[in-house]
């Protein structure tokens, strides 16, 4: 791979950028990140089905096992939102994902080969948690540069990066920018290269709703042309419109691996809520004693896996309640049962 520190002056910008926590790890300069690829490494063909596969990865630092042997593949063009608390193990993961960690033990494939090899690297694209974006560049600047560095660029990269609403301040110096304008420069560069695959590690972080919620339109836009997305994030919301499928780490291990509607269906009841002045009792008698119901002070919700026969049973027994609602469970509502389970 060619040695971008010597050939390019514009990397001696990038080079000198602070790295912050886990720089090792976590907080790759803009060079590690986004050149990569080497312009030796030719594009990597479209014929894979399966785009990411592991087999027992495990890194630990020290005696902290970070990840502990995880297996899993993902299909081409899924959108796989890996889950867990703090510490669980998700950016190691991902970090291992993308080359820029290496494993303790396991295998790793991307792309169908080795990913810190040039030639995956090629259709990769990757948002780490914290990236250290040089300060005296512009967005223009960084995305003429990461473009030089990918074979597969079929758009100009100016359009890539307004395709993604940032044109306001692509000319100016990225150190003037705010955290969350970093952050929109920082995801618009990872699809500069026309990646096949791209790792987005919490890539809404920081961002106002307005922004997020353009990410995510956006984003959506390139999983339907079948661009395959690992991301992690602490917003259910977030990874529940986004993602098909889920990872779900803790303390290091995958605990669930399975499709979002299949994890929703672990909770089978849904709720039935409403608003009256009756007492527990007279609500016990209509829909049955073993019925489980929450009680507030003049609200109830009745969890059930037959809403519908609640609701005839109550209004059967000629109750009077107002502001009625059916409501499935969300994946939050899910995920903390399943954590619960875990901690039992
Ligand atoms: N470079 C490192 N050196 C030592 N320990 C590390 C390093 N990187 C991660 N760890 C440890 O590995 C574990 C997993 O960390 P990791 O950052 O992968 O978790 P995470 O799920 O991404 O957490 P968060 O949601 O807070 O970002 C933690 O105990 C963390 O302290």
């Amino acid at each position: 791979m060619e040695d971008l520190s010597t050939t390019r002056s514009t990397n001696a910008y990038l080079l000198s950028t602070e790295s912050t926590r886990h720089c090792s790890t976590h907080s790759p300069s803009a060079s590690a990140l986004y050149c990569q690829a080497g312009r030796t490494g030719g594009a990597v063909t479209h014929g894979y089905d399966t785009v990411v596969e592991t087999q027992g990865l495990s890194k630990k630092f020290g005696d902290v096992t970070a990840v502990s042997d995880v297996s899993f593949e993902v299909t081409r063009g899924s959108v796989v939102g890996v889950l867990g608390r703090n510490g669980a193990g998700k950016s190691t993961l991902v970090s291992m994902l993308v080359g820029l960690t290496p494993p303790s033990s396991g295998s790793v494939q991307v792309l169908g080969g080795d990913p810190r090899a040039a030639r995956s690297r090629s259709r990769l694209g990757v948002v780490p948690q914290d990236v250290a974006l040089p300060g005296n560049l512009t967005a223009y600047e960084l995305g003429s540069f990461v473009a030089a560095h990918f074979p597969s660029t079929t758009q100009h990269y100016r359009q890539v990066l307004h395709s993604w609403g940032i044109e306001d301040f692509c000319s100016t110096r990225i150190g003037r920018l705010s955290g969350g304008q970093k952050r929109r420069v920082a995801v618009s560069l990872a699809f500069v290269g026309n990646p096949l695959l791209v790792v987005l590690d919490e890539p809404t972080t920081g961002l106002d709703p307005e922004s997020r919620r353009a990410m995510w339109n956006r984003m959506r836009e390139e999983v339907s042309k079948g661009m395959t997305v690992i991301i992690t994030s602490h917003y259910l919301e977030e990874i529940e419109y986004l993602s098909d499928h889920i990872l779900l780490m803790e303390a290091g291990m995958l605990i669930e691996n399975r499709s979002i509607s299949s994890f929703l269906e672990l909770k089978r009841q849904a709720r039935v809520s409403f608003n009256s002045s009756v007492s527990v009792d007279q609500v016990h008698r209509a829909i049955g004693q073993q019925a489980e119901i929450v009680a507030g002070r003049h609200s109830f919700e009745v969890r059930s896996q037959d809403t519908d026969a609640v609701v005839r049973a109550l209004v059967h027994a000629g109750l009077d309640f107002q502001d009625l609602r059916v409501t499935g469970w969300s994946l939050e509502d899910v995920l903390m049962e399943r954590m619960e389970e875990q901690d039992a």
